[in-house]
């Protein structure tokens, strides 16, 4: 697959002397969803603005299509969408009239087949003729779409697009974003939900402190990095890990009643049997066992700590 966005050793320092990007460097494959996780301040906004051309770098390069973003700007910014974390639109304005300007303000000639096919995709055409204000907050970010995919743009940003939205409505939009990548549009969301990331994306890169730890395929850095937990429930409280299981691994769960073994579930051996067999031996009174998939938020976690 190739690239469609491609950013190299991207540094952008505020005037305020505050380094909110340090050398990134990041390639967009054409027709993926591409889940940017990090935590607040990471740099995610200040990184999807500057390949969108608001905030200027401080140096380094970005190319959308081939098209650099500084001596080529027009042409890079036609094959871009941007939807704002901020819902900023025209209360008064109708959403049709709303959106065949935001074609027009990419010097693009009015084209109503193409607003409509829009409108109806994100389940907006029975509103057309709708003030922007009387519109549900989940309408609202549809109309925001719909101004980003007016001019025809291949790739499109969500800045943080379920911030604050109820899980329908986040599930609703998950939805929209996956109807978009069936007809070839490049997504690049931000997300604090590493639930959304783990839902929809096909890759996710994690940046934090302005660097980007790892870009991965979800799957991957889910089996590469994933880890499975065993929990042996206890009938009755133990006050410390036998001594003939000392050196397994174990910790001891909350009051004493249970006992958890962490291991790395691609291997052929991960010693669960011999566990519950020593387990047996020495005498602990099992009760239930259940086992659990560490998630991508385990993952996260881990990752943005070491790299503190
Ligand atoms: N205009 C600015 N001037 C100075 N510092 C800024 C400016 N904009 C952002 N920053 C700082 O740059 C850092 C990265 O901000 P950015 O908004 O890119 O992070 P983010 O990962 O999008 O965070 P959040 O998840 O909170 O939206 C933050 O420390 C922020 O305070």
């Amino acid at each position: 697959m190739t690239a469609i966005v491609s950013v190299r050793d991207l540094v952008k320092t505020y005037d305020t002397g505050f380094r909110a990007l340090k050398s990134v460097s990041l390639d967009i494959r054409e027709g993926e969803i591409l889940a940017l996780l990090g935590p607040n301040g990471a740099g995610k906004t200040t990184l999807i603005s500057t390949i969108c051309g608001i905030v200027r770098p401080t140096s380094g390069q970005v190319t959308v299509g081939g098209h650099d973003i500084a001596s080529d700007w027009r042409a890079a910014r036609a094959m871009i969408g941007l939807v704002p974390q901020e819902i900023a639109l025209e209360p008064f304005e109708k959403v049709f009239r709303s959106v065949s300007y935001a074609r027009g303000l990419y010097g693009k000639p009015p084209d109503p087949a193409h607003v409509e096919r829009v409108l109806r995709q994100l389940s907006l055409w029975d509103k057309k003729d709708s003030a922007i204000q009387p519109l549900s907050g989940g309408m609202k970010r549809r109309v925001l779409i719909a101004k980003a995919l007016a001019h025809e743009p291949r790739v499109l940003f969500l800045d943080e697009p379920t911030a604050g939205v109820d899980v329908e409505l986040r599930k609703d939009m998950w939805a929209v974003v996956e109807d978009l990548r069936a007809q070839g549009v490049t997504i690049i969301l931000t997300t604090h939900y590493i639930e959304e990331a783990e839902a929809i994306a096909d890759r996710v890169g994690i940046i934090a402190g302005g660097e980007i730890l790892l870009v991965e395929d979800k799957a991957s850095l889910m089996a590469r990095m994933g880890r499975k937990e065993l929990k042996v429930d206890l009938a009755q409280p133990i006050a410390a890990v036998p001594e003939a299981l000392a050196g397994r691994g174990l910790t001891l769960g909350t009051g004493g009643l249970s006992l958890v073994y962490s291991y790395d579930a691609t291997q052929e051996r991960t010693g669960i049997v011999t566990l519950l067999t020593e387990m047996r031996a020495a005498g602990l009174p099992i009760a239930d066992i259940a086992t659990r998939q560490s998630s991508l938020e385990d993952i996260f976690v881990d990752l943005v700590r070491a790299g503190r």
